[in-house]
């Protein structure tokens, strides 16, 4: 696992654009796994940059997100479609036929977890975009006494919905269940690049980084990965040092 701690939240958001780039240079078809929150928005603003600087092209790229929200349709603006469309797709040069959500308005939540699984199985992750929870959740696998390794709907926790109640008008507002990549899918990703700001998840970060591997704590099941990349600001490095 290789961790990285940056002076400013800038220094973070270019070294991953980079990475990126970099990896689309390299191999214009690459998969890349996509997340969603607030921590992502700084990377993909840099990374649209270098787009808008001519420095990378997403046209032969696919995407596949972590989560959706169930019951939440593209156009509403809470749902990740409509982020991701906000934040990058609508902003760079890649068909819409190439990025994948699981759909929050499917009719057979139990038939859409294994379209997607179809999809990921035959697309594995070149690289995996991720964020963290306060509880150590990484897409939405909450803390638990078992994982699951495949796409699957969960009942979300308060403290989650709490967490993101601040995108909605109102606590009623956030949704109870959320499709979700499962463990497995994510743990098969070529690299993961897991990206956390804020001195409110440095506990957290300690934790999954160095404590034991519990799927208490979702993300401790990074450790057991071979090709982690960890890039903190300070704040959220603040307890390993
Ligand atoms: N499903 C998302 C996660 O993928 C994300 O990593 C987490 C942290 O969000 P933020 O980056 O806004 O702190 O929140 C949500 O629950």
């Amino acid at each position: 696992m290789e961790i990285k701690i940056f002076e400013t939240s800038e220094q973070l958001d270019s070294y991953a654009a980079e990475l990126f780039t970099q990896l689309l240079n390299e191999k214009p078809n690459a998969v890349l796994g996509l997340a969603t929150g607030s921590t992502p928005i700084g990377i993909y603003d840099k990374i649209v940059e270098n787009f808008n600087h001519n420095k990378v092209s997403f046209s032969g790229a696919t995407t596949y997100n972590l989560d959706e929200y169930v019951g939440l349709t593209p156009e509403n603006d809470q749902s990740y479609a409509y982020y991701m469309n906000r934040h990058l797709f609508s902003r760079i040069d890649i068909p819409s036929s190439q990025t994948h959500l699981p759909n929050g308005m499917a009719e057979n939540p139990e038939e859409e977890c294994t379209r997607y699984d179809a999809l990921l199985n035959a697309h594995p992750a070149d690289i995996q975009l991720l964020g963290l929870g306060h509880n150590g959740h990484i897409g939405f696998n909450e803390p638990d006494g078992e994982l699951s390794a495949g796409t699957h709907v969960v009942k979300l926790k308060e403290e989650t919905r709490e967490a993101n109640a601040r995108f909605f008008a109102s606590m009623d507002e956030v949704p109870k269940e959320a499709y979700t990549m499962g463990v497995g899918s994510i743990l098969k990703a070529n690299t993961i690049l897991l990206v956390v700001r804020g001195s409110d998840k440095a506990r957290i970060v300690k934790e999954a980084l160095t404590g034991p591997i519990t799927t208490q704590v979702p993300a401790s099941l990074l450790q057991t990965h071979p090709r982690v990349i960890v890039l903190l600001d300070r704040e959220a490095g603040r307890m390993l040092e």
